[in-house]
């Protein structure tokens, strides 16, 4: 069954047509790759589904809803989180507190109520804490609860931005370029995590240049550039599409890294 379903959607920025008609569906249980090259209209994807941009025409429909129009914080509560692809963490704070907004974005309390506590606010601020430290000992950076943001390592504040995503509960995870930066035994973790949420009950929106990545971890790729989607299918069938390799500057797909 369709979790999320994109249905001709057009997106242009005046005369620029970022995507045109694009349409492709996840399912249930999915995990599935957006590749293209650079300016093919990934992030677009991503800023579409989240409520960032308003598409010129289509529709998007998330458990059988639409979400078309809809503001990025009531998509966010209806279930679709993301990372980008320049971390965005609140620097100052530390992972835990990090982690902690995403669900408090979600409870009853709010922002303000966490500020003014009364006393079931301090009980329930309790399991907020306690799910956040939960999503971090997922993602393995349970260790840096309390270190600020900054202070941590690039390959964990990627983990840590993951972690927030994971947090708020969502049903839907989109990941935008999640093993940019990352050395070869980082991003085979990742892969590893990848899976790990998906068996959590999460379905998975993967944008990412690192083919290995993508090859090794989704069930169905979608490929994108300038805008159309040239081709969709298994990894196998992606690697052998010659289409593909031609977007890819005549690279054959699997050994595409950028
Ligand atoms: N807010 C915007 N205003 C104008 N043009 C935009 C805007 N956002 C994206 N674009 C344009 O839309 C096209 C698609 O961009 P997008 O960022 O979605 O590509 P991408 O596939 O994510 O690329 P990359 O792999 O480099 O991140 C590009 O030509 C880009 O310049």
């Amino acid at each position: 069954m369709a979790q999320l379903e994109m249905d001709n959607i057009t997106v242009k920025f005046g005369g620029l047509v970022a995507l045109s008609e694009l349409s492709f569906s996840i399912n249930t249980g999915e995990i599935v790759g957006l590749i293209g090259p650079n300016g093919a209209g990934k992030t677009t994807v991503f800023n579409v589904l989240t409520g960032v941009y308003r598409a010129t025409s289509g529709d998007v429909r998330f458990d059988g809803n639409s979400i078309l129009g809809k503001r990025p914080h009531e998509i966010f509560s209806r279930g679709i989180a993301r990372t980008f692809q320049n971390i965005r963490l609140f620097s100052a704070m530390t992972a835990v507190e990090n982690a902690m907004v995403a669900r408090h974005c979600r409870s009853g309390i709010g922002v303000v109520g966490a500020i003014f506590r009364t006393g079931s606010q301090r009980r329930e601020e309790r399991q907020i804490r306690n799910k956040a430290l939960e999503a971090l000992t997922f993602m393995g950076v349970d260790a840096y609860a309390d270190t600020v943001a900054s202070n941590l390592p690039y390959g964990l504040q990627r983990r840590l931005e993951i972690s927030r995503a994971l947090a708020s509960q969502p049903k839907m995870l989109l990941l935008d370029e999640p093993a940019a930066g990352m050395n070869p035994s980082e991003s085979s973790a990742l892969m590893k995590d990848i899976s790990r949420i998906s068996e959590l009950g999460i379905d998975v929106l993967l944008v990412e240049h690192d083919m290995k990545v993508v090859m090794g971890v989704c069930n169905r790729i979608v490929c994108v550039d300038h805008g159309l989607k040239i081709a969709e299918g298994t990894p196998e069938e992606i690697q052998s599409n010659p289409q593909v390799i031609e977007a890819y500057l005549g690279q054959p797909a699997s050994q595409k890294q950028q």
